[in-house]
């Protein structure tokens, strides 16, 4: 059977056992912890990385693949795992990130819809949940987040792609994920979920078209963000608060981790702009990666210096 590759779209299968060698691979640098169990019973495991110590740090929550389809993402996660090992002790800025804060990673936040993705339908975007009485399966969890819950940009129909769910936290995924950045709140200085595709990186608000409080500085680094991407390849990313950037939409886990108390909060839409779309190919896995560390690396240095 196929080996675990970082330039390859790997199985949840092939995911799983990656998390369980890496988390093991280097004790003083990752550990794991399992925050819940998805519809179908698949464990939730958050990935901490950072130099152990015994006193709490601060901390960034980074998680990927909330949307299934969106399969540079979970990618882009493992990539980032590996290249935090790698370079701690030579690359200066990761080495004094993960001596002085903690990032936790979730490297696949809906496991159902991504296995789904690879076992059925490709362009299934949703959770895997049934409820009696609906022919049709699964919420969009980034409209599932108590955050103006359903109130714009979403669907109540059980059977749009952007069903906001029955109530918030409809989805025990989102339930895991918003209970272990509630229970860390007080550490957790910045939240990062990425998702593909347009090269956006978005701030809140998505429920309103009114500016966050903190919106020029939230802007600030993401234009510093965008700028450090593009010194790479070129790749030309578009900054702005979500709802006037892409499209209005409420319920979503970065404006819910904003009004928290989570200010540095960013969605990232990885490439392309729609020549290939969903269906990145695996060549570009690798300097789309490359080119998110910048930002990702930049966002980091900008919260570190800030603590
Ligand atoms: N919180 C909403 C951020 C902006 C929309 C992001 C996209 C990613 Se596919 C969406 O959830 O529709
Ligand atoms: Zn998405
Ligand atoms: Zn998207
Ligand atoms: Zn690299």
């Amino acid at each position: 059977p196929r080996a675990h590759s970082y330039t390859k779209y790997n199985s949840w299968d092939k995911i799983q056992s990656w998390i369980a060698s890496i988390s093991s691979s280097n004790s003083a640098l990752i550990s794991k912890q399992v925050i819940g169990n998805t519809y179908e019973g698949r464990p939730m495991t958050v990935l901490k990385l950072g130099k152990r110590s015994s006193s709490t740090k601060p901390a960034i929550f980074m998680d990927c693949g909330i949307h299934a389809r969106e399969w540079i993402s979970p990618a882009f996660c493992q990539w980032f795992v590996k290249e935090a090992l790698s370079t701690y002790g030579r690359d200066s800025q990761m080495t004094s990130l993960l001596n002085q804060m903690d990032v936790f990673v979730l490297p696949v936040f809906n496991i159902d819809g991504y296995d789904f993705t690879h076992k059925s339908n490709r362009m299934w975007r949703k959770t895997r949940s049934r409820k009696s009485g609906s022919s049709c399966i699964g919420a969009d969890p980034n409209r599932n987040f108590n955050a103006g819950w359903c109130t714009l940009g979403a669907s109540s129909n059980p059977c749009s792609d952007t069903f906001c769910g029955y109530s918030p936290e409809s989805e025990i995924e989102v339930k895991n994920v918003a209970n272990f950045i509630r229970r860390n709140k007080s550490i957790i200085k910045a939240y990062i979920t990425i998702h593909s595709y347009s090269q956006l990186l978005l701030f809140p608000y998505s429920y309103t078209y009114d500016l966050a409080a903190d919106h020029s500085e939230l802007l600030k680094v993401a234009q510093g963000a965008s700028a450090a991407l593009r010194s790479l390849y070129g790749t030309r990313y578009t900054s702005g608060p979500g709802a006037a950037t892409i499209y209005p939409a409420a319920g979503g886990s970065d404006d819910w981790a904003y009004d928290l108390g989570v200010k540095y909060s960013y969605t990232f839409e990885l490439r392309d702009t729609g020549r290939y779309g969903f269906l990145l190919p695996e060549s570009q896995i690798k300097p789309t990666c490359e080119e998110t560390m910048l930002a990702v690396k930049y966002i980091a240095a900008y919260v570190q210096k800030n603590l």
